[in-house]
């Protein structure tokens, strides 16, 4: 297929009243991802590994094949995929928040490598799916390398409630929701050793540039991080108990096991494998990353919480500059 041609395709999807949409997982983002999208009269399957659907079942058809599995699934439902020859004119959208254990890639980057002839985009924003379920305000940011197909992906899922920004920095969008993970299970430690406003504050502002420090290290733009999907995530993940990863580090700092908590939730809190994955990265790379650091040695029981807060406090006196991140 010409480049004019999937031009011509994707921008007729941008105003198509009904799109053929697939979700794939039907945890709690995909669920309520799927409901926007039959809210705006589209025509939604979801698949899960535990549906009577089979994955080919699933996709076949689809024009937009969106990804909501966490973070452990994807590499292997993308091989699956790949082996059922998805044309290359459907946009292949990623909604998860995360690093792949063994490659270090983020599912987008998976995304690419498999079907390097696919448009690839990513959905990340401040998007607590309980809210988004209860119809309250809420934006997002649609990102992809292909403007016409972010902005197909835009018009699919925008609604009186849900507004959808485009962007043309994919792998900032995707990063932004997945280091904010982390921080999250800082600040939910912070405020279980109820340490005060101020030491939230000092968290979250300090995080900011450790987070733009790895992702444009990792190929994002460092202006990314101060938008939706990465200040604006930061924010809802680290100040909300409905976060999960908040969860975890509030449920750490009280005592509780690692194994317990998750239990508990009895749902993904990325975070926890995002720490171990980019605490490899960085060692590898030679990132710092104090406070990452912290939380990934924290959820291998090799401190306590209040050892991580010491540790973080106790560093060597710096200027506060952000010529570094931001030159
Ligand atoms: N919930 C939220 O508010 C938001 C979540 N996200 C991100 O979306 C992703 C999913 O989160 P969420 O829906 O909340 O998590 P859930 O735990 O609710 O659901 C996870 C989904 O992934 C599926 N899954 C897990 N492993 C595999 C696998 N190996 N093969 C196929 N499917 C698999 C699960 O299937 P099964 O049920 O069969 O186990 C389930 O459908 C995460 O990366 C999260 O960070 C992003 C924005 C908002
Ligand atoms: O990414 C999210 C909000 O944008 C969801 O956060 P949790 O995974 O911590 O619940």
């Amino acid at each position: 297929m010409t480049a004019e041609t999937r031009d011509a395709l994707f921008t007729q999807l941008k105003h198509a009243p009904q799109v053929n949409l697939t979700i794939l997982g039907a945890g709690a983002w995909g669920t309520a991802l799927a409901a926007l999208a039959t809210n705006n009269g589209h025509q939604v399957r979801i698949w899960s590994r535990r549906g009577d659907l089979s994955l080919a079942e699933a996709v076949d058809g689809a024009q937009i094949i969106l990804s909501a599995i966490s973070m452990k699934g994807v590499s292997e439902v993308a091989k699956r995929l790949k082996a059922l020859s998805i044309p290359e004119n459907t946009i292949l959208v990623t909604a998860t928040k995360g690093l792949d254990p063994e490659s270090t890639l983020t599912p987008s980057q998976i995304y690419h490598n498999t079907f390097p002839n696919h448009a690839i985009v990513v959905l990340s924003g401040p998007n607590l799916s309980k809210e988004i379920e209860q119809g309250l305000p809420a934006a997002t940011v649609v990102a992809s390398e292909d403007v016409l197909a972010a902005e197909a992906v835009q018009h699919l899922f925008a609604c009186e409630n849900f507004r959808a920004y485009s962007s043309t920095d994919p792998l900032g969008a995707e990063l932004g929701g997945t280091l904010k993970n982390i921080i999250a299970i800082a600040v939910g430690v912070c405020d279980g050793l109820k340490l005060g406003y101020n030491a939230r504050a000092a968290l979250i502002t300090r995080a900011i540039p450790e987070v733009i420090r790895i992702g444009t290290h990792l190929g994002g733009q460092a202006e990314t991080f101060f938008g939706l999907s990465g200040l604006g995530d930061m924010l809802t993940t680290c100040t909300s108990p409905l976060s999960r990863n908040y969860r975890v580090g509030y449920g750490l700092s009280q005592g509780k096991e690692l194994e317990q908590i998750l239990e508990e939730l009895g749902s993904t809190a990325e975070g926890v494998n995002t720490a171990h994955v980019l605490n490899e990265i960085a060692r590898r790379e030679k990132i710092y990353i104090p406070i990452s650091y912290e939380v990934h040695r924290l959820l291998n029981h090799e401190i306590s919480p209040e050892e991580a807060v010491e540790s973080l406090m106790e560093r060597k006196l710096k200027q506060e500059s952000y010529d570094e991140v931001l030159s």
